[in-house]
């Protein structure tokens, strides 16, 4: 099988003259957890939302699942395949109650109710989050949260999960608890983190961005 991304000479920048990203290359595996690291605004969030098309680069190219990727269309496509946590939950929930959250995905990639119910349920409990489908997810903990939004991001069944500082906000046990989960899950995955221990545990290789480029 193929790289699931393949990322060649990619240039972003948001003020013209000003780089972010310049020429850099990546490619993904299947199976491969890579630890994204690099100083606070190298750019690693920028490029977790270039990869799922939610920044144009202006320069290189982006190729995931097999296939250049350009336009919206393109784009909608990988998203359905690539599940991206945000930095901050509160940007990736935005339904009243925690099931309603957790089934917006599937339903979006059209399950039928029933069936967006039981994926609901089943990612919920493993995340340890069973009886939470009733709870108003704007009065739930940070930490909740997080797990939360985990749950909207699996319950769309990704090939690739990018994770942004997945284990902020946990306490040890939630940590631990995620950590043996991520560790278990069978997608590629990339994660942003600072977490040395948690990395450590999870990560089969590692790359670093700084000025623009990504090094071993
Ligand atoms: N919407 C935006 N408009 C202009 N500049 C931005 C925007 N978003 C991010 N930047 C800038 O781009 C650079 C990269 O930001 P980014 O958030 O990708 O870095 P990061 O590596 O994820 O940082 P951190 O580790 O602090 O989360 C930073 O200098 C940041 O200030």
């Amino acid at each position: 099988m193929g790289p699931l991304f393949r990322l060649e000479g990619l240039s972003f920048s948001y003020n013209p003259g000003c780089p972010v990203l310049d020429e850099l290359c990546f490619r993904l595996d299947p199976g491969e957890k890579v630890a994204l690291a690099g100083p606070n605004g190298a750019g690693k969030t920028t490029l977790f939302h270039l990869m799922v098309g939610l920044l144009t680069p202006t320069g290189g190219t982006i190729e995931a699942f097999g296939a250049i990727r350009r336009g919206e269309k393109d784009f909608k496509e990988v998203r359905a395949r690539a599940g991206i946590l945000f930095q901050d939950s509160d940007d990736q929930l935005f339904c009243p109650t925690v099931a309603e959250d957790v089934a917006f995905g599937p339903l979006n990639l059209g399950k039928r109710p029933a069936e967006a119910r039981a994926i609901v349920a089943e990612t919920l409990a493993m995340l340890g989050l069973t009886g939470f489908e009733t709870r108003i997810t704007h009065t739930l903990s940070g930490g909740q949260k997080r797990l939360v939004a985990l749950a909207t991001v699996l319950a769309m069944r990704p090939d690739v999960l990018l994770l942004d500082e997945p284990t902020n906000a946990l306490d040890e046990a939630t940590e631990s608890l995620l950590t043996d989960i991520l560790a278990g899950l069978p997608q590629a995955m990339v994660v942003i983190s600072h977490d040395t221990a948690f990395l450590d545990r999870i990560a089969t290789r590692r790359v670093r961005l700084d000025r623009g480029r990504l090094a071993p």
